[in-house]
């Protein structure tokens, strides 16, 4: 096992790692450091999946269990960049796209009926959704912006839309029959298997056997009714029209990749419900599935011309739609993992609260949240900026986040225990003594969840924010609702901690509306505060704050203190930025910014060096923040127009900044000595290097592929200067 390992994902990501993975491979090997990959992208897990279609040279291995072992270990150093979590279109275009490469694949049934073709459906049904991160975190969360990097945002202020006092942008939550008013929770006292089950006038189905949770688990069990989820969202379709707003729907149906894709398929057969109505056993014959969103149903009835003209008639009278890209007339609602609630809220508030319509302008917008545990962050952010204006990045303060993650925390990771009801009745979780931990009643259609929280990962998560706090100094506040279910069980591990190790009056515990008022307090007065949360806060927060902050949330420090020992470095909070791969594709321009790489390679190398005594990688690491500070004071990100600087010519000035470091410092003459000629060649090369560089941008480009490109051909576009590349070998 090399000492390191960097992910290979997809996207504009993994674009970026064909430049910039062999200069960390070369630099770390002059330092005797390995640095290998693993292969975590959807068509590496598809292809992983199926080797019986594949011809023995196509087999590839299950690299992404391989990980999921060594993150259990303490010699897990795993740097992780950002992958596709897939919907259903997503990963069925990448499945045609792999076949049509010569890869015999099985399609991806849609409505498996076979006990062969049920056995595929599983095997994609696995692949999903967020498939990789719930696997490889086996610890808590850590994420903060570096020094530099907060620094040098509130010297280069990024552009943020006026918020006005009478903006009509609001987020809409149900006030009832959601999630958030039907959970119940309770911590196990003793270690239990439970069962859970559907009880009806004709029995009891199981559906879910043996669910072990060890002593002190937090279980939770809750439940979305249909019917109140299909009365809120007609209603808000009205009320949108009626207040002459954006209808935006705001969803996390890659983590929530059972509840959130069915919430999503209801919104989608509320906006058309007229069409589906008069046509609904024709678009079932054809295989519609409202869950699979507009853009499938589109393409399934495009030669039905009564379909069709009754879909355009209907969108007509509907309120416009919040869109993904206007020019193409991608709506909210034709995929459910194009508008993602955690990248898409905090941009929409960045703007000033304003969304994309159907007319390229922009809007105000109702953001519907149906669930009602999280939306009121987002709300109530709303109304502070309505009340204050849009927060000012050069004099605002942070908030960090410290967030419980470990193994499956929450509802992250409640998928398996997630059901969408096929008959009335009542589900009973039922331990193996028969005591009835959890009851509700439920029609069908309502979709009932249990999530849970271990109380080692809770345990570790408190004291990661003690010493979180201890650190900085600054205001810390627990994110917890005394008045929710779940909150309350939590908050019962939380307070005997803080007290046993008397720092109680260092932390404050606060319901989410009230934190999120007292955060955004706190930064716009300059100070910093640390957001202590559960997993979806999280998710949220660490986009949310950070594109407030510093425009991105790319450019965080990502860290997963895994709870065996290893480390786990996570680039950046963002995602995958399609748009940059079509940018790359039409103009050969990059504009992804490896901010997040450089700072997960520099802890990551540190970690190597406190957990291996190697000082050479601590060296190197070193050498890396004064890279990344290079880059930061010399402007060297890149920009987002072709024909300027891309992420290309940002590895060029990291190898040079770092070669500079290592060149100048005096703890290890040998490193030095090695990286003196290397710093000069490149300091040398600049005018050849750049000029190459920039010589390439303007036309298209051919990657062989987008889910599965040609390795070939990718190294070409993304090393495109030979004289950078005889450097660097
Ligand atoms: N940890 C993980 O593995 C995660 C994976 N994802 C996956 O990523 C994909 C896209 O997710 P989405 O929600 O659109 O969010 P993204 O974070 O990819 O994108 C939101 C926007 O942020 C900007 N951005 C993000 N990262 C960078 C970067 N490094 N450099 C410059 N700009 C950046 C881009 O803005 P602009 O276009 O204006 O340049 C981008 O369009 C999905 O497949 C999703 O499942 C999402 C979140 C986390
Ligand atoms: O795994 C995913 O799909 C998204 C993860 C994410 O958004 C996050 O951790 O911030
Ligand atoms: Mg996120």
């Amino acid at each position: 096992m090399s000492d390191i390992i960097y992910t290979k994902v997809d996207e504009a990501p993994e674009l970026a790692s064909a430049s910039f993975l062999p200069v960390i491979q070369k630099f770390a090997a002059a330092a005797g450091v390995s640095v290998g990959t693993k292969d975590i992208s959807l068509a590496g897990r598809i292809l992983a999946a199926f080797p019986a279609h594949l011809t023995e040279q196509q087999r590839q291995t299950d690299d992404l269990a391989e990980l999921g072992q060594l993150v259990k270990t303490p010699d897990a150093n795993v740097i992780k960049l950002p992958n596709i979590s897939a919907s259903v279109p997503q990963l069925v275009a990448a499945v045609k796209e792999l076949q049509s490469q010569g890869y015999a694949l099985p399609d991806y049934p849609d409505a498996p009926k076979t006990d062969a073709e049920k056995e595929v459906r599983a095997k994609y049904d696995g692949l999903k959704g967020s498939a990789v991160n719930p696997v490889l975190r086996e610890g808590n969360s850590d994420r903060r912006a570096a020094k530099a990097v907060k620094s040098f945002a509130q010297k280069n202020p990024h552009r943020m839309g006026d918020w006005s006092a009478d903006s009509k942008t609001k987020v809409s939550a149900m006030s009832g029959g959601d999630f958030f008013s039907n959970e119940t929770s309770v911590t196990l006292k003793d270690a239990a298997t439970a069962k859970i089950v559907l009880v009806t006038d004709a029995g009891e189905t199981v559906l879910k056997d043996a669910v072990s949770y060890p002593a002190g688990t937090v279980v939770d069990a809750t439940f979305m009714s249909a019917a109140a989820l299909q009365s809120f969202l007609a209603e808000q379709i009205e009320a949108t029209k009626a207040e002459g707003t954006l209808f935006s729907l705001h969803m996390k149906a890659t983590m929530m990749k059972v509840s959130d894709p069915i919430i999503f398929g209801h919104a989608v057969k509320a906006f058309l419900a007229p069409v589906f109505d008069k046509h609904g056993d024709t678009m079932a014959a054809r295989g519609v599935n409202p869950n699979s969103g507009l853009g499938d149903l589109l393409a399934r009835v495009k030669d039905d011309a009564a379909i069709m003209s009754d879909i355009e008639a209907c969108m007509a009278a509907r309120p416009p739609m919040y869109m993904v890209d206007s020019d193409k007339g991608i709506t909210n609602l034709h995929v459910s993992s194009d508008v993602i609630i955690d990248a898409s809220m905090p941009a929409l508030i960045r703007a000033g609260g304003k969304g994309w319509g159907p007319d390229n302008k922009e809007h105000d917008a109702n953001c519907v949240i149906p669930d009602n545990s999280y939306a009121p962050i987002y709300d109530e952010s709303i109304k502070f900026f309505k009340e204050n204006g849009k927060l000012n990045p050069a004099t605002a303060g942070t908030v960090q986040n410290v967030g419980l993650m470990a193994q499956k925390a929450e509802e992250y990771g409640s998928h398996p225990t997630t059901f969408e009801i096929e008959e009335a009745g009542a589900v009973r979780m039922i331990l193996e003594d028969g005591t009835i931990l959890h009851e509700h009643k439920v029609e069908a259609g309502d979709i009932w969840r249990s999530a849970s929280a271990r109380m080692a990962p809770i345990q570790d998560w408190v004291n990661l924010a003690i010493d979180r706090q201890k650190a900085e100094g600054c205001s810390a506040i627990f994110w917890l609702d005394a008045e929710r279910a779940h909150d309350a069980e939590l908050i019962a591990y939380v307070k005997p901690i803080l007290e046993a190790k008397g720092v109680a009056d260092k932390f404050e515990i606060m319901a989410p509306r009230e934190a999120t008022r007292a955060s955004l307090e706190i930064i716009t007065a300059g100070q910093n505060t640390i957001a202590i949360t559960g997993n979806v806060l999280r998710d949220y927060l660490t986009d949310l704050f950070p594109i407030l902050e510093l425009a991105t949330s790319a450019k965080m420090l990502s860290i997963v203190k895994l709870m065996n020992g290893g480390g786990l470095f996570e680039t950046g909070a963002g995602g995958s930025a399609p748009k940059h791969v079509q940018q790359l594709q039409e103009e050969n321009h990059l504009r992804w910014d490896s901010l997040g790489e450089f700072c997960a390679l520099g802890e990551s190398l540190q970690f190597l060096a406190d957990a291996k005594g190697n000082e050479k990688a601590r060296v190197l690491g070193q050498a890396v923040d004064s890279a990344t500070q290079g880059i930061l004071d010399h402007g060297h990100s890149p920009s987002r127009k072709v024909g300027e600087p891309d992420n290309r010519n940002s590895h060029y000035w990291f190898a040079r900044y770092w070669a500079e470091a290592l060149a100048a410092q005096n703890s290890d003459a040998e490193l030095a000595a090695h990286f003196a000629p290397i710093a000069t060649a490149l300091a040398d090369g600049e005018d050849a290097i750049l000029s190459e560089l920039a010589e390439v941008q303007g036309p298209a480009v051919d990657l062989g592929g987008y889910f599965h490109t040609d390795a070939t051909k990718t190294s070409a576009v993304m090393r495109p200067s030979k004289t950078l590349n005889a450097i660097i070998g």
